[in-house]
């Protein structure tokens, strides 16, 4: 019998296809579903917040159904997004002796299924992996998708693979223990899939918000129609050949932000310089004539009502100059031929990609953003 209270969101993605399970209750009985998946033997990654709270059951659950288990811990932070980490983690994983028919499970954040997938994409050539996300970000976008990665000094996620999860376990009790920072962070990555093609959602988001935090039925229903929405664009451009820079709405910004705070998490974590990110690109969509001031207000309004930063000047410790962004925006990777390419929009709920933006037109824009 289906549990009528986990929604499960499919990603049919042909000889990848996995499904993403969300509901609260699902890391009890995580050993059932995943060892569904005919391993032998998981190395459960995770950091050092969430390892004490919730390894454990992980572990047990699996055992219970016949895996072996291992468990190695990181640093919770961007900051362990990082060759020196990447290389712990896959040591572990070969120390684990996880053959290619075993799994390596991310037990975390974001930062966790990046660093623990792009293990899994290398270690042995491509192990399979399980997300099993604990922040709302995670939940609601880096679980799905493949996009493994760390980060370099010349900028985010350069480093990476693409490398699809083979399940995906989002219990949103998890989100209980969060930190209210995290929850707001994680919001940003909800708010953008309104602003991408769905204005009904945007409008949901405005009146439920609350109910998302405050833990009732409105956070499955976010978490669940999130995935959906990821999900499709996934399927419809798995490896970015087109659409799926659609997501990246507020990350050409946001990526640039990160890079100049040293992904120092105290300072900037990566769902703040979305929201920052995506007031920005509907200010300069704004200011190009291309949406309705009133919208790039809303966008602002609701963004700050639920606690998020959405001006360079709430950058704790500074955001550097104005070249300093234009800088790091130059590794981003939609860069073609040297021209920048963003994520506009004409309205709420109307994104699209937009190549040769000129640097000139940006650097007009973000001095005025500096000064304002
Ligand atoms: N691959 C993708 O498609 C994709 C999409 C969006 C973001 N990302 C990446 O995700 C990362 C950000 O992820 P994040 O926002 O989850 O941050 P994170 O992984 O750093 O987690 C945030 C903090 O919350 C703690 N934490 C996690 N779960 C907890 C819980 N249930 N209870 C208590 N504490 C908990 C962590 O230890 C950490 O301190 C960035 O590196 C970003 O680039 C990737
Ligand atoms: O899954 C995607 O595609 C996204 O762009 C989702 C983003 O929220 C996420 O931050 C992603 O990691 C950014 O990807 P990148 O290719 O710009 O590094
Ligand atoms: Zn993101």
């Amino acid at each position: 019998m289906p549990d009528a209270s986990i929604t499960t969101v499919p990603v049919p993605l042909g000889d990848r296809a996995y499904e993403i399970y969300v509901g609260r209750g699902l890391l009890q009985e995580a050993g059932q579903r995943i060892a569904a998946l005919g391993a032998r033997a998981a190395a459960i990654v995770t950091d050092e917040h969430v390892g004490p709270l919730y390894a454990d059951i992980l572990a047990r659950s699996l055992q219970q159904h016949g895996l072996r288990t291992s468990v190695v811990t990181v640093p919770a932070g961007e900051a362990t997004k990082c060759y020196a980490f990447l290389e712990t983690v896959c040591d572990a994983v070969l120390e684990a002796r996880i053959e290619r028919g075993d799994l390596v499970v991310a037990l975390g954040g974001g930062v966790v299924g990046d660093l623990a997938g792009f293990a899994a994409a290398v270690v042995r050539r491509g192990v399979r992996f399980v997300q099993v996300p604990t922040t709302l970000l995670s939940q609601v976008d880096s679980s799905v998708g493949g996009k493994t990665g760390i980060n370099s000094r010349h900028g985010k996620n350069l480093v990476g693979a693409f490398h699809q999860p083979s399940l995906v376990l989002a219990d949103t009790a998890l989100l209980d223990t969060l930190p209210l920072r995290e929850m707001r962070a994680g919001y940003a990555e909800v708010v953008k899939y309104g602003l991408i093609d769905d204005a009904a959602f945007f409008a949901w988001c405005e009146k439920n918000w609350q109910g998302v935090f405050a833990g009732g039925p409105e956070r499955n229903e976010a978490v669940a129609q999130s995935c959906r929405a990821k999900a499709a664009v996934v399927v419809r451009d798995e490896r970015e050949d087109g659409d799926r820079a659609l997501l990246n709405l507020g990350h050409t910004f946001g990526h640039a932000l990160e890079r100049i705070t040293h992904y120092n998490s105290a300072r900037l974590v990566h769902g703040e310089g979305v929201a920052i990110g995506l007031c920005l690109a509907f200010r300069f969509s704004a200011s190009l004539g291309l949406c309705p001031v009133a919208d790039a207000e809303r966008v602002e309004a609701h963004l700050s009502a639920a606690g998020l930063p959405t001006r360079l000047n709430q950058v704790a410790g500074g955001c550097g100059t104005v070249e300093d962004l234009l800088d790091a925006m130059a590794q981003d990777k939609k860069v073609k031929g040297g021209a920048l390419t963003f994520i506009l929009a004409s309205g709420i709920g109307k994104s699209f990609i937009a190549p040769g933006i000129s640097v000139d037109s940006v650097r007009a824009f973000l001095k005025d953003e500096n000064s304002a």
